[in-house]
């Protein structure tokens, strides 16, 4: 498996005021949708791709077009949702595809309570959406998920990882052979005793939409 921390000053200047305990829900909102679309870029630098050629005005120009069949772009909801209006910003001829999943606060355990996703996603490139990279049960699950569906290749965007949480999806797909990335815009320094990211930015679905 592939980890990519995007380096840019842009993308740290967003994740500090994400982080803020200041900062209230709209702007919180704003931040991740921008951020997303900062670590979009990054994340499509291997989307598929077709030879064109197009008529300019002058003479004909040869360049590339993204190849058909769209990649599906799966936010995990609820947090995920907050970055699906960033993603489609570069991608807008995505299909999406919904994973409703939650996480057990008391035994860390994921749970999936909805799904809505093309049944046969064979040689499909799956972007997969979700703000927290924690223990990486959450991540897992979504991943397996997809590649029994037939799903070619899987890259997550997130905006914050554990390092436990990219230890546990190594060893959950070593020898699976099929290409995984996961690209964020931080690498924290660890997990506390509640699966919680330090210094993280707190619960991203609360801060995002509210708590429940
Ligand atoms: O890596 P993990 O340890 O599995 O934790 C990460 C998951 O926890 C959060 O979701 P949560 O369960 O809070 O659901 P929500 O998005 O509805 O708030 C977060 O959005 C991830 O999906
Ligand atoms: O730090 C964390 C861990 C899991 N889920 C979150 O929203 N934040
Ligand atoms: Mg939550």
């Amino acid at each position: 498996m592939e980890s990519l921390v995007v380096d840019h000053p842009l993308v740290a200047h967003k994740l500090t005021t994400l982080r803020d305990v200041r900062t209230d829900s709209p702007t919180f909102r704003r931040l991740a949708d921008e951020l997303v679309t900062l670590l979009a870029y990054e994340a499509t630098r291997d989307v598929r791709i077709t030879d064109v050629t197009v008529q300019t005005p002058l003479a004909p120009a040869h360049g590339i077009r993204l190849s058909r069949p769209a990649p599906l772009v799966v936010p995990i909801l609820r947090a995920g949702l907050g970055m699906l209006d960033g993603m489609m910003r570069l991608l807008p001829t995505a299909e999406v595809g919904f994973l409703g999943m939650i996480r057990d606060e008391s035994t860390l355990e994921a749970q999936t309570y909805a799904t809505r996703l093309p049944e046969d996603l064979s040689g499909r490139q799956c972007y997969v959406l979700d703000p927290m990279l924690a223990t990486g049960g959450t991540l897992g699950a979504a991943i397996q998920f997809l590649f029994d569906r037939g799903a070619e290749d899987v890259t997550a965007l997130c905006l914050l990882a554990a390092p436990e949480g990219v230890a546990y999806l190594d060893k959950m797909f070593q020898g699976s052979g099929k290409p995984i990335r996961v690209v964020t815009a931080g690498m924290d320094e660890r997990l506390n005793e509640n699966g919680y990211i330090v210094p993280g930015l707190g619960d991203a679905g609360d801060r995002l939409y509210g708590v429940v």
